[in-house]
C-alpha cells in the first residue's frame, strides 16, 4: 500500500483535477461522505451527538460534508467553526455556504464558552495536510479543549497537530480513536507517535486513482499480507519443491556469541534454522563451545581459538574470513561484545569477503567506531540491522534525531551507503539502496525484549542464504519476525513474550 508525504499528496490532488479533470468539489464530496460513512460505522445509532471542528482549509471543507451526510443519516450535528467563517474563500467558503442553506447548525468558537457535554464524540476538521508547525491561536485553543473533553474523536485525513511527514506530534496534537486517510495513507499515520494518535487509520478511496502515485515515483509502502505473497514472493518461498535436500537452501555462517552473551548466538542460530536454511555454522569462542555443544544439535559448531578468553579479542579476523568460503551468506555481530581493535577487525572482513552479510548489534557498533564516513560499497550486498540507539552511532545522531523522522533517515542513509537498512522498534522501516522504504505494520510490544534482535539478525541471514534478494530477505524475514510475535501473544500475555517464543512461532 502506497503511503505518502503531504506534498506527494498535493501533487495527486492537483494531477487528479487538472490532468484528469475529476473537479475537487467530486473528490471533496468523495472524502467528507467516506468520513460520514467510518463515523456512521463506528458509533451507530447509540451516540448520535456529533460536534465538527471545522478549519478554513479544504480540511475543515471536507469536515462540513461529513456533517452534511451525518445528519442525512439521523445524527444531530453542530459545526464549530474554529474562527469566523465570513472571510474564507475558495472551497471552504462554498461548503461554508451550502451548509447555511443546509441547513446545518454552526456556531463559532470561543475559547472556554463551548459545552462539551452537548456532544457524543467529534469530529476533527481542522488542518490536513496543508498545516505547517504546531497549531497556533484558536487551532491550539479548541484542540486542547477537544482532547481534555474526553470524547471519542475521529480525524479528517490526520489528526490536527500531527507532522504528516515524519510521525512527530507538534504541541497540541489532536488523539483521536479513529482517523479516515483520504485517498492514501500518510508517513505520519503509519510512524510512532502519530500511529498512537491516529488511532485506527481507515484508508478511503476518493476518487484520485491509485496508479498515479506509481506515476509520481511514490517508494513507500506498508505491506499487507496480500502484498507479501503477490509482490515480495513470501508465498513462493514457503513453497518448497519436493525434490529438494539441505543443499537446496544454503549455507549460513554465523559469527556471535561471547561468554557474557552466549545466548545471542543460540538464538540467532535456532532462527536461522527455523528460517529454513539448510545448514547452518555458528563461529564462537573457543572456551564456550564445550558448554554449548549440543545446545543447537541442528547447527554445526566453528571453535575459534581464543586464548582461553571466551571472547572475539583473541580471534584474528584471517580465522574467520576463510569461512565464508561454501557459504551463501553470514549474520555478523549478535552477542559478540566489543574488544581493542574490533573496528579494524570488522573492516577486514568487510573488505575481504564476499558472501551477502548481515550486520547486526556490536557489528553495527564496531562499523560506527571508525566514524560516520561511509565504508567501501562491498561487492556482496549488505544488511544492516539497528535499533534506535545503534542507528544514531552509525548516523553520528542521537536517538532522538533517528526516531523524529525515520523514514527520511533511513531512505537517504540506505542510498548513500549502498545498503540495504533496517531500523527496529514499533513499524520497523526497511530501506533499500535504490530508495524504496517498506513499513511493517506485524509484531507487538512483547517483543520490545533482549533476544528479539538476535533472533530477527539469523532469521534475515538465513533467508539471504537460500537465495532470497536482500530487499526480500529483509522485508520478510522483518514481516515473519513480526507475525510471529503475534501469534504468540494470541497464546500469552505479550509482556509474557520470550524471544525463544518468537522462533517456536516461525
Ligand atoms: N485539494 C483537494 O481538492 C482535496 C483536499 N482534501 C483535503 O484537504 C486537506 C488539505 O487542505 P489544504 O491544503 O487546504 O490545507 P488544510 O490542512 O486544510 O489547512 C491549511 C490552512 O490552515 C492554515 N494553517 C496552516 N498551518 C496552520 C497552523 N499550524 N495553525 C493554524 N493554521 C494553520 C493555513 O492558513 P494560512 O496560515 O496559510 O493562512 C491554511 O489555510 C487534506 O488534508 C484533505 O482533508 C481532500 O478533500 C481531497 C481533495
Ligand atoms: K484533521
Amino acid at each position: 500500500m502506497y503511503v505518502v508525504t503531504a506534498e506527494e499528496m498535493r501533487e495527486l490532488d492537483r494531477l487528479t483535477i487538472e490532468q484528469i479533470g475529476i473537479p475537487s468539489l467530486v473528490l471533496m464530496e468523495n472524502a467528507g461522505r467516506a468520513v460520514a460513512e467510518e463515523v456512521f460505522r463506528a458509533a451507530g445509532t447509540g451516540r448520535t451527538r456529533w460536534g465538527v471542528l471545522v478549519g478554513k482549509g479544504n480540511n475543515g471543507a471536507d469536515g462540513v460534508v461529513a456533517a452534511r451526510h451525518l445528519q442525512d443519516a439521523g445524527y444531530d450535528v453542530q459545526l464549530l467553526y474554529v474562527e469566523d467563517p465570513s472571510l474564507w474563500k475558495g472551497e471552504s467558503a462554498v461548503q461554508r455556504d451550502i451548509a447555511v442553506h443546509y441547513p446545518l447548525r454552526s456556531e463559532v468558537y470561543v475559547p472556554g464558552a463551548v459545552d462539551w457535554s452537548r456532544f457524543d464524540g467529534l469530529i476533527d476538521a481542522l488542518l490536513g495536510t496543508g498545516s505547517r508547525g504546531a497549531p497556533r491561536g484558536p487551532y491550539a485553543a479548541i484542540i486542547e479543549e477537544a482532547n481534555a473533553s474526553g470524547l471519542p474523536i475521529a480525524a479528517v485525513d490526520i489528526p490536527s497537530g500531527l507532522n504528516a511527514n515524519t510521525g512527530s506530534l507538534n504541541k497540541p496534537c489532536i488523539h483521536a480513536f479513529l482517523t479516515v486517510a483520504l485517498a492514501f495513507t500518510k508517513r505520519g499515520l503509519e510512524q510512532f507517535p502519530g500511529a498512537e494518535a491516529a488511532g485506527q487509520v481507515i484508508v478511503r478511496r476518493i476518487g484520485i486513482p491509485g496508479g498515479l502515485a506509481d506515476k509520481l515515483g511514490v517508494s513507500t509502502f506498508t505491506l499487507t499480507a496480500e502484498e507479501m505473497d503477490e509482490k515480495q514472493g513470501l508465498d513462493a518461498f514457503r513453497k518448497r519443491r519436493s525434490d529438494s535436500h539441505k543443499g537446496s537452501f544454503g549455507h549460513l555462517l554465523i559469527a556471535a556469541g561471547s561468554r557474557t552473551m552466549s545466548g545471542a548466538g543460540v538464538l540467532c542460530t535456532r532462527a536461522a534454522i527455523h528460517g529454513g536454511c539448510g545448514l547452518v555454522t555458528w563461529a564462537l569462542p573457543d572456551r564456550i563451545s564445550g558448554p554449548l555443544t549440543g545446545l543447537v544439535p541442528e547447527a554445526m559448531l566453528q571453535p575459534m581459538e581464543d586464548n582461553g578468553h571466551g571472547g572475539w579479542s583473541a580471534v584474528a579476523a584471517e580465522q574467520l574470513i576463510p569461512l565464508t568460503e561454501g557459504k551463501e551468506a553470514m549474520v555478523l555481530g549478535p552477542g559478540m561484545g566489543r574488544w581493542d581493535g574490533d573496528t579494524l577487525w570488522m573492516r577486514a572482513v568487510w573488505d575481504q569477503t564476499d558472501v551477502p552479510l548481515v550486520v547486526d548489534a556490536d557489528g553495527l557498533n564496531m562499523m560506527a567506531s571508525s566514524g560516520t564516513k561511509p565504508w567501501p560499497t562491498r561487492k556482496a550486498p549488505v544488511i544492516l540491522t539497528p535499533h534506535p540507539g545503534e542507528m544514531a552511532r552509525l548516523a553520528g545522531l542521537t536517538t532522538a534525531e533517528v526516531q523524529a523522522d525515520r523514514i527520511g533517515l533511513v531512505r537517504a542513509f540506505a542510498a548513500e551507503r549502498g545498503v540495504t537498512l533496517v531500523l527496529k522498534g514499533a513499524r520497523t522501516v526497511i530501506a533499500t539502496p535504490d530508495g524504496k522504504v517498506y513499513i511493517n505494520r506485524t509484531g507487538n510490544s512483547g517483543m520490545a525484549k533482549g533476544g528479539s534482535g538476535d533472533v530477527l539478525a539469523g532469521l534475515i541471514g538465513s533467508l539471504l542464504a537460500q537465495g532470497l534478494h536482500p530487499e526480500q530477505a529483509a522485508v520478510i524475514g522483518v514481516f515473519l519476525h513480526g507475525q510471529a510475535g503475534d501469534r504468540a501473544a494470541a497464546d500469552k500475555p505479550s509482556y509474557a513474550l520470550t524471544a525463544s517464543d518468537l522462533i517456536t512461532y516461525l
